[in-house]
């Protein structure tokens, strides 16, 4: 029999440069999207029109409307943004995802419920495996088969080397963790800390205040982190602090650069209005918060990015607040 391909839901951004490495490590892929004009182009012309226009995707890589097949999967890579995880894995169904690997790549947590995508994944599907996939890794970046290492979690060391066989190839390294709750919250959390250091740097506060606001961040999540059931230790990795830098430091990255707008004087509705890019920590900030209300733990930045997207103040007055704090030993 010839081999399952590994389906990649959500032809975006991420889910079309993850489909391409893949296939340039030689795995046959399915690529599931929703719009039919990226379909047939990806198809007949091996790229994608909206996303990575620039790429010659993989011959292994072919594309699709909707889901048919994907009980046969090999792995299942769900690749849309944190809010429509539930839509698309209620869509796909429970029965189809039952016994199946699938790879959260989505780095956010859910409105309303307060989330991570593998306790949504659990409600959706509660026979499927979780695993994330979590660090430093523009799509950009890995689409053009420049050196990318990242996390990858499932529920054991053993589970996730697997899945990490399966995945990795010559410019694309995934290393195991067994720690999905950890993973999982240091990739949203990171995108909420990106708006703040954005800011910092829209508003030209230098940057020495924007390494401050890294390294405070950095000690901000540990607290979460281990209330929530993850370990701390999991943020000195490729999920926590490298991602945290790049996110924090590049205005390629879309929260980044969303928070670099805030910082620089537009409004969120001015920014949204302008068809911005998907930038995950709009939507999870206020879930930080109310995670960091819910397991009482002190977390200053996540609600000055709150404040900050509110309108509430400006970046330069919440850091005089933030330097204005008590004064303690680190
Ligand atoms: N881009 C990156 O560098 C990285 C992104 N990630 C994470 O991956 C996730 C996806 O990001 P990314 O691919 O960049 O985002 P994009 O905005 O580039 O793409 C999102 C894709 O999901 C599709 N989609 C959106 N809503 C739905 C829905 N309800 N049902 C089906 N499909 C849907 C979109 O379809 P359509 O085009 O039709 O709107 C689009 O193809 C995010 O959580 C992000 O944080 C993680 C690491 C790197
Ligand atoms: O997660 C990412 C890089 O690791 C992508 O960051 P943005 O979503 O902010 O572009």
């Amino acid at each position: 029999m010839s081999e399952q391909p590994i389906y990649v839901v959500g032809a975006g951004a991420w889910g079309s440069a993850l489909a391409h490495t893949l296939g340039l490590a030689g795995r046959k892929v399915m690529l599931c999207g929703r719009d039919e004009v990226a379909i047939r182009t990806i198809n007949e012309e091996r790229r994608n029109p909206h996303y990575l226009k620039m790429v010659e995707m993989d011959a292994h890589v072919t594309a699709q409307l909707g889901y048919a097949g994907i009980e046969k999967a090999q792995a299942i890579l769900l690749v849309v943004p944190a809010q429509a995880s539930r839509a698309v894995l209620t869509e796909i169904g429970a029965e189809r995802l039952a016994g199946k690997s699938i790879v959260l790549c989505a780095k956010g947590l859910e409105k309303d419920t307060l989330k991570r995508q593998s306790e949504i994944l659990a409600e959706a599907s509660p026979k499927a495996h979780a695993f994330v996939l979590s660090g430093p890794s523009f799509a950009v970046d890995v689409a053009q088969g420049k050196p990318t290492a990242v996390t990858l979690a499932g529920e054991s060391i053993e589970a996730a080397r697997k899945i990490v066989d399966l995945l990795a190839g010559p410019t694309f390294r995934p290393y195991s963790s067994d720690d999905i709750v950890g993973v999982e919250l240091a990739g949203a959390l990171k995108n909420i800390y990106a708006l703040a250091c954005g800011a910092v740097d829209g508003a030209e506060l230098g940057l020495s205040a924007r390494s401050s606001i890294m390294a405070r961040a950095f000690a901000e999540m540990g607290p979460l982190v281990e209330a929530m059931g993850g370990a701390k230790e999991s943020l000195n990795s490729l999920a926590g602090l490298g991602d945290l830098t790049l996110s924090c430091t590049a205005r390629e990255s879309r929260n980044f650069d969303f928070g670099y707008r805030l910082g620089a004087g537009e409004s969120v509705a001015q920014i949204v209005d302008s068809g911005a890019k998907l930038a995950e920590g709009v939507h999870s900030s206020p879930v930080g918060l109310a995670l960091a209300d819910k397991y009482q733990v002190d977390a200053p930045i996540i609600k000055a990015v709150n404040a900050l997207l509110a309108g509430q103040a400006p970046i330069e007055g919440l850091v005089a607040q933030l330097m204005a704090r008590p004064l303690r030993s680190e």
